[in-house]
């Protein structure tokens, strides 16, 4: 993975302060004539002087609920971002118009559409042709705002959506932004039902890499969830939908700033959540899920209702023993585990997780080749493979990791034979009501996976 740029610790003071939406506009003038390029600093809130906040915005409740700090509806985004990433253009939506056309739709949220769209000649293009082009409807409250934000300020991560222009009329906001034509991981999960261990341990590696660099920028995404994973043609992992990402005062936020305010998916919402008081392993805890999800097809906590969903997630205990999880090998069982450990002090970090045998194997172990072999004879092979040995192998280069088989197959040998391995792998028709206790919890598309 590219070097990610790493935001300067001296930042000028007046940037780093950004303890609300309201705060930004003021802020903005202090900007002036700083480095352009610097992000604002998601430093202790209220800078040296200022009272200890909480947090630095808050999302709206999961019901719906407001519990947004106000922003009035068709101010202009300028006045309110604040110091603003020179990488991102701003204009008016005349200036859209004059320089992209916009297209088909390729998706629908909560708060907008999403459409393709294509950069005329003699437009700003950088080289690239079509873009996504996201209409944030201005009276969605801060989130437009708190979007454009926090993607500036993790913007030039391979693992995060790339904004590259802000456009605005009266009542909307346009972002136009690189374009995933890979679809969502959601999609990929409903084709396949399971994924394989292999792919499965990649696309959790790849989400592990952005949610550290999040993590590390001072930004909890709180919304983890296939939705919003979107691929790449190649299959890349790019995160996306910053709606209900929040600014932590430490940058390396597992320094004590805890977080407020119930935000999220529900089925993906980490237990301390719910009571309301809760840090960046939120996103571990919904990282788990997913993980859950792309290995069983089905969420580790079901109810009928969003409050029985609530019960599961704070009461009911995973058993990974049960005959359900006799194909998934036991260090996958291992580490979905610890990233769903409900006390979040002692659940992984994401670093941590990048550290797991079970994502380092299929990775960069040498063994993978030896048992790769294994998997072309055998159908269900992860659980049998030598894990102990895997993990001697990655917690050192000791003799463990000197593969019998010393000729490196090919990764195409290695998706046959884990294609082959799962082929037989299926799974039972989950119950609907289960999976989709209430309308309007899951889009269209994820009820299409659940049935
Ligand atoms: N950059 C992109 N490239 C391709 N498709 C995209 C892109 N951004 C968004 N989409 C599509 O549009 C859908 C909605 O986008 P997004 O999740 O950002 O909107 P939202 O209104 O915040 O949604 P949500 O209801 O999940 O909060 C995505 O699920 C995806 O299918």
């Amino acid at each position: 993975m590219e070097p990610v740029p790493r935001k300067r610790k001296g930042a000028p003071r007046a940037c780093s302060a950004a303890r609300s939406l309201q705060d930004l506009a003021s802020r903005k003038r202090a900007c002036r004539g700083s480095d352009p390029q610097q992000p604002p600093r998601a430093d202790a809130a209220g800078g040296r002087g200022g009272p200890p906040a909480a947090v630095v915005m808050t999302a709206p409740a999961a019901s719906g609920a407001s519990g947004a700090a106000g922003v009035l509806p068709g101010r202009g985004l300028k006045r309110k971002v604040g110091c603003i990433d020179s990488a991102t253009r701003i204009g008016r939506r005349k200036r859209l118009e004059s320089e992209y056309e916009l297209g088909e739709e390729i998706g629908h949220g909560k708060f907008g559409s999403v459409r393709v769209c294509r950069a005329k000649a003699g437009g700003v293009s950088r080289g690239e042709e079509e873009f996504a082009c996201k209409a944030l409807p201005k009276n969605a409250g801060e989130t437009a705002h708190r979007e454009v934000e926090i993607m500036q300020h993790l913007s030039g991560h391979p693992g995060i959506v790339t904004l590259r222009s802000v456009f605005e009329d009266a009542e909307t906001f346009y972002l136009v932004m690189e374009l995933c034509r890979g679809g969502r991981l959601l999609d990929e999960v409903a084709r396949e039902g399971r994924l394989s261990e292999r792919r499965a341990a990649n696309v959790i590696r790849e989400l592990m890499a952005v949610l550290k660099y999040c993590h590390e920028m001072g930004v909890v995404h709180r919304d983890i969830k296939p939705d919003n994973v979107l691929l790449t043609k190649a299959g890349r992992l790019k995160l996306a939908d910053f709606g209900l990402a929040v600014r932590v005062a430490d940058e390396h936020s597992d320094k004590g700033q805890k977080l407020t305010g119930v935000a999220g998916s529900p089925a993906y919402m980490a237990p301390e959540v719910l009571l309301g008081d809760y840090s960046h392993k939120v996103d571990i805890w919904a990282a788990g899920v997913v993980l859950h999800v792309l290995l069983m097809g089905t969420l580790p906590f079901q109810g009928n209702s969003v409050e029985a969903i609530f019960e599961a997630i704070k009461t009911v205990e995973l058993d990974f023993n049960s005959d359900q999880w006799a194909s998934v090998s036991h260090f996958a069982r291992d580490l979905i585990s610890k990233m769903l450990n409900r006390d979040a002090s002692s659940r992984l970090t994401a670093d941590d997780v990048l550290r797991h045998p079970w994502i380092s194997f299929y990775n960069e172990c040498p063994l993978k080749a030896e048992f790769s072999n294994l998997w072309s004879t055998n159908k269900t092979a992860a659980p049998m493979i030598d894990w102990e040995r895997v993990r001697s192998c990655c917690e050192s280069s000791s003799s463990e990791c000197s593969s019998d088989n010393s000729e490196e197959q090919d990764e195409c040998g290695i998706v046959d034979a884990l294609t082959t391995a799962i082929t037989e792998v299926r799974i039972s028709e989950p119950k609907r009501r289960l999976l989709c206790p209430a309308a309007g919890l899951f889009p269209p598309s994820r009820n299409a996976l659940l049935t």
